[in-house]
């Protein structure tokens, strides 16, 4: 590698996948370093919400069964063009709610506590949104949140030992629920040895995907994974609030869900209306209401590019995007007080990168200030996630370069280390 800008240009024209910038609304002159938490609008995403907002113009309630994309079967259709993306079976993904709603849904489903097995094992670096929905159920149980969620403690702040995880998993344990990606470090666990372990113990393990789904390829139907849930609105680029997914392993078909609405019906016997529900044979079943469609749109189109592409060439190009933004971290800001926190190895690296700083707020704020687009993580953490789609090298070399003059003229000390509302 080479630090020189014509090294970039260089990885660029060698890039495959470097016309898919194109496809999107880039803005102008920023590099966009934040698509880990709400990645960019493509024209084709466009195109799908507009085709939808068409069938409403023009066939009102009809648009549930006419126009391009038939809304009563749109979820199916998404979770079909997803599953590839998650290593399943078409009827084991349903693109629906969200991930901490589908993850509600998902421990009322496969939360069975019995005799001395009643805790949910989780860990202290999940997104607090999962631990906050796990404690709810519990209480929902009669449980006390503080003794049956039990914690894999982490040694070093950013990351988690495998061998720690599989400790924890003793015999008054009754459900994993895990990240496959943890979202500030960007550590991968192995999903497939953590299920394996889980069910040697008869625990049953579920994963939220929403950091690698999109950005990673996944096996979970080969892992025999039992559960997932994920955001589309990250790596998948399918828009703020975008409709989320589920997975449910078939060999738990035919359970009834632990939330029942009358969207998780038999698609045929759904307009029958009647009292008694007949669920969908299927990971269909974790429907609850009507699908919200606009915010599902979207993905139609970026999933089309994830389907063209595939996941492995954009796995590929991630890894050389991190591995040549670590390089350049190294290389040009070895003054400056930088930890790379992530993981180094490709096995155990996702698609960002994370740096520990104790200035991160306040650096954050002078990037963007400089046209990089990064996130700030409490408490002291900088993400940059080059995302394969539409983050070339160039603008990896630009995010450096501009960082390392941050630091060198000192101009983040103008700000408030403190962070922003969002980030
Ligand atoms: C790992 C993880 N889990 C859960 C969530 C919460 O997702 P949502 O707000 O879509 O329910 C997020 C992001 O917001 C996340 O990164
Ligand atoms: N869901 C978000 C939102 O509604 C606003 C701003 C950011 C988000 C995020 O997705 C944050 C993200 N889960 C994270 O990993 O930090």
């Amino acid at each position: 590698m080479d630090i020189a800008l014509h090294y970039a240009k260089k990885l660029d024209n060698q890039d495959i996948l470097n016309r898919y910038r194109d496809e999107f609304y880039l803005l102008p002159d920023i590099m966009y370093m934040d698509g880990n938490s709400l990645g960019l609008l493509s024209k084709r995403a466009e195109l799908s919400l507009l085709s939808i907002l068409d069938s409403w113009k023009k066939y009102g309630i009809d648009g549930w069964t006419q126009g391009e994309h038939p809304w009563y079967y749109f979820s199916e259709t998404l979770s079909e063009m997803c599953a590839p993306l998650v290593g399943a079976m078409k009827e084991e993904v349903m693109i629906t709610g969200s991930t901490t709603t589908n993850l509600h849904q998902l421990v009322a489903s496969f939360y069975r506590p019995e005799g001395k097995r009643t805790k949910i094992l989780v860990d202290e670096l999940n997104f607090p949104s999962d631990l906050y929905a796990i404690s709810s159920q519990l209480l929902l149980h009669g449980y006390n949140p503080e003794e049956h969620m039990k914690f894999v403690k982490s040694r070093d702040g950013n990351t988690l030992i495998e061998e720690d995880i599989i400790e924890s998993m003793t015999d008054d344990i009754a459900l994993i629920v895990l990240p496959s990606v943890l979202y500030r470090s960007g550590q991968i666990l192995n999903l497939k040895a953590l299920t394996k372990a889980a069910h040697e113990r008869n625990i049953i393990i579920g994963f939220d995907l929403c950091h690698s789904i999109g950005s990673i390829p996944h096996y979970v139907d080969d892992w025999n994974v039992d559960f997932a849930f994920w955001c589309n609105y990250k790596h998948l680029n399918g828009g703020p609030g975008a409709v989320g997914g589920l997975f449910v392993n078939r060999k738990h078909f035919g359970q009834k869900p632990g939330l029942a609405g009358w969207f998780g019906s038999h698609k045929e016997k759904q307009f029958d209306l009647e009292t008694e529900m007949s669920p969908a044979p299927d990971a269909g079943a974790y429907q609850i209401g009507t699908p919200n469609i606009l915010s599902a749109a979207p993905l139609y189109g970026s999933l089309q590019m994830f389907a063209e592409v595939g996941i492995e060439a954009i796995r590929e190009k991630s890894l050389k995007l991190t591995d040549y933004m670590m390089y350049l971290i190294k290389e040009e800001l070895r003054d400056f007080h930088f930890k790379i926190a992530n993981p180094v190895d490709h096995e155990e690296r996702g698609g960002h990168i994370y740096l520990v700083h104790e200035e991160a707020a306040r650096i954050c704020k002078a990037l963007k200030e400089h046209q990089v687009i990064p996130d700030f993580r409490s408490p002291n953490g900088i993400r940059l996630a080059p995302v394969a789609l539409y983050n070339s090298f160039e603008d990896v070399w630009n995010t450096v370069q501009i960082l390392k003059k941050i630091m060198t003229e000192e101009t983040y000390k103008k700000y408030e280390n403190k962070r922003d509302v969002v980030a």
